[in-house]
This record gives C-alpha cells, sequence and structure tokens, in this order.
C-alpha cells in the first residue's frame, strides 16, 4: 500500500472528557475508493472517534490528515470544504419544506456558511437538479416534493444521506446510519451505502448491525475502551479471540458490570 491511497490518515488520535480517556493513542488509514467499518461495543469511542475526524471533538494528542494535508487544527467547516461530510445518527430535517429542499439547502450550503445566504442560493436551478440527483442515488427522488415530517426513519434517513452527498465529499462519515431500521430496511439501506461507495465516494461506517457490516465492508477497525484492538478483512477481524471478547465483555458489562479484558492492539 503507498502512501498516496491514504485518503484519510489518524494517527495517536487521544480525546478526553474529564479524567475520561474516550479515544486513547488510535491510528488507522483509509484508503482511497474504501468502505471502512468502524465498529466496537457502545461506548468504545466510535462517534468521538468520527468526530475528531470532523473537527467537532479536539484531540489532546495525535493528527488527522486528508489528502496528505494535515487538518488537525482547522475548524470543522474548513473540514467540510477538503472534502468531509458528517451524516449523523439523529435525522433533523427542516419540518416545513419539502424533502427537496432539505437536500438542495445543503448543496447551497457547500457555497456559503450561512444558513440564510444557503436559502436565497437554492433559488437557483443548479442546486435543486443537484438535490435531485443525491435523491436518485439514495432511491427517494419519487418523494422528492414531500415533507419530511410524514415520512418513516428509512425515508428520513436516506434524506440525512443526499443531504450529506450533496456536499460533494471525498470522505463520507457515516454514524450508525441502519439504527432503528428493521432487517429488510437495514439491508436496503447497506445496498444503497454500498452502490454510493462504489459510485466513488470513500466512506467510514459506524454500525452495529453486524451482518450488513460484514457483508459491505472491505475492511474493519475495531475499538474498545477508547483504544484500537483489531483492524482487517471482516472475516478475520470478527475471528479474533479479542474482538469476540469484547463484544461479549459488553454483553456481560450490561448483565453483572463487570469489568472486561481485551487483548492487544493489531496493526
Ligand atoms: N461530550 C461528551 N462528554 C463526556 N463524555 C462523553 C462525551 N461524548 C462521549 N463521551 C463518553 O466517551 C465514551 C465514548 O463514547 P462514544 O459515544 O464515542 O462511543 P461509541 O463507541 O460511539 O458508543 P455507541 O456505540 O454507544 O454510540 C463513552 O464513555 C461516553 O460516555
Amino acid at each position: 500500500m503507498t502512501q498516496d491511497t491514504h485518503l484519510l490518515e489518524v494517527s495517536g488520535v487521544t480525546v478526553q472528557f474529564g479524567g475520561l480517556v474516550a479515544v486513547d493513542n488510535v491510528s488507522f488509514n483509509v484508503q482511497r475508493g474504501e468502505l471502512l467499518g468502524l465498529i466496537g461495543p457502545n461506548g468504545a469511542g466510535k462517534t468521538t472517534a468520527m468526530r475528531s475526524i470532523t473537527g467537532v471533538v479536539k484531540p489532546v494528542a495525535g493528527r488527522v490528515v486528508l489528502n496528505g494535508k494535515d487538518i488537525s487544527n482547522l475548524p470543522v467547516h474548513q473540514r467540510i470544504r477538503k472534502g468531509l461530510s458528517l451524516s449523523q445518527q439523529l435525522v433533523r430535517p427542516f419540518r416545513e419544506i419539502s424533502i427537496l429542499d432539505n437536500v438542495a439547502l445543503a448543496a447551497g450550503s457547500r457555497y456559503t456558511q450561512s444558513p440564510l445566504k444557503a436559502l436565497l442560493h437554492v433559488s437557483a436551478q443548479a442546486e435543486r437538479t443537484r438535490a435531485r440527483d443525491m435523491l436518485e442515488r439514495v432511491g427517494i427522488a419519487h418523494l422528492a416534493d414531500q415533507m419530511p415530517g410524514i415520512q418513516p426513519l428509512g425515508v428520513l434517513k436516506r434524506m440525512e444521506m443526499a443531504r450529506a452527498l450533496a456536499l460533494d465529499p471525498e470522505l463520507l462519515l457515516l454514524d450508525e446510519p441502519l439504527a432503528g431500521l428493521n432487517s429488510k430496511e437495514a439491508q436496503t439501506l447497506a445496498d444503497t451505502i454500498a452502490d454510493v461507495n462504489r459510485q466513488g465516494v470513500t466512506i467510514i461506517l459506524i454500525e452495529h448491525n453486524l451482518s450488513e457490516v460484514m457483508r459491505i465492508c472491505q475492511r474493519l477497525v475495531v475499538l474498545d475502551n477508547g483504544r484500537k484492538i483489531a483492524s482487517g478483512a471482516p472475516r478475520d477481524v470478527m475471528a479474533q479471540p479479542n474482538v469476540r471478547a469484547a463484544y461479549l465483555g459488553a454483553e456481560s458489562t450490561e448483565a453483572s458490570n463487570t469489568a472486561t479484558e481485551t487483548g492487544d492492539a493489531h496493526a
């Protein structure tokens, strides 16, 4: 693997909340074109690691390099301009405007950081055309003129993904997009995520639905208690005893509140 195939390099990132080390000296790379799963039990540090990539939280140590450029000290909006886009766990649409306009707003905000200017900007036909393309990519173009408030969660999640794609990201960060969906809905949304990746968008996927993760991800990074405990091909990673222990440990912790020890980190 040559250095220039790395779209993202996360090196020694550590995030603390008071006395809690939520992310502990974590390093991993994401190759251009890759669909990487970032997994681990509840509280492992996945979302915090993701937020340190987007700049929402500030690590106390380590660096984040995108396209060979150190972005560790850039604010969120500049990281977005450099090609990052984050689709959040919770979907918060603007309920008074159509699904199409929700996505067009995101397309407009690519050109301005002001929501008001973005609103004026989206009157331009270009953003609406672009928004329609994004809705097509995520399979809900037929719902473009509907209001988001009456839509099921699966549609809102697709709309949220279209909004993230409207920023034309090189790297799309998806935080638990399948949460709350039934198995059929999860499967079809996972298919859409794999399609978007095939269309050229590099993706980091945080997800608890391990069967879908195993099905669509090319590689996994596993966190537990803030530390990276494994990385590699999905089958190899899931066969590792320390990964199994981390997940079983999480279950037994929930049941008995007993701490569980995991194995050493793997490169
Ligand atoms: N803003 C915050 N302030 C204080 N502690 C936080 C904050 N965000 C996360 N934490 C703590 O950091 C640890 C890691 O949380 P994080 O949300 O990153 O884990 P996760 O792997 O994404 O979990 P889940 O799968 O449950 O979403 C947890 O102990 C959590 O309580």
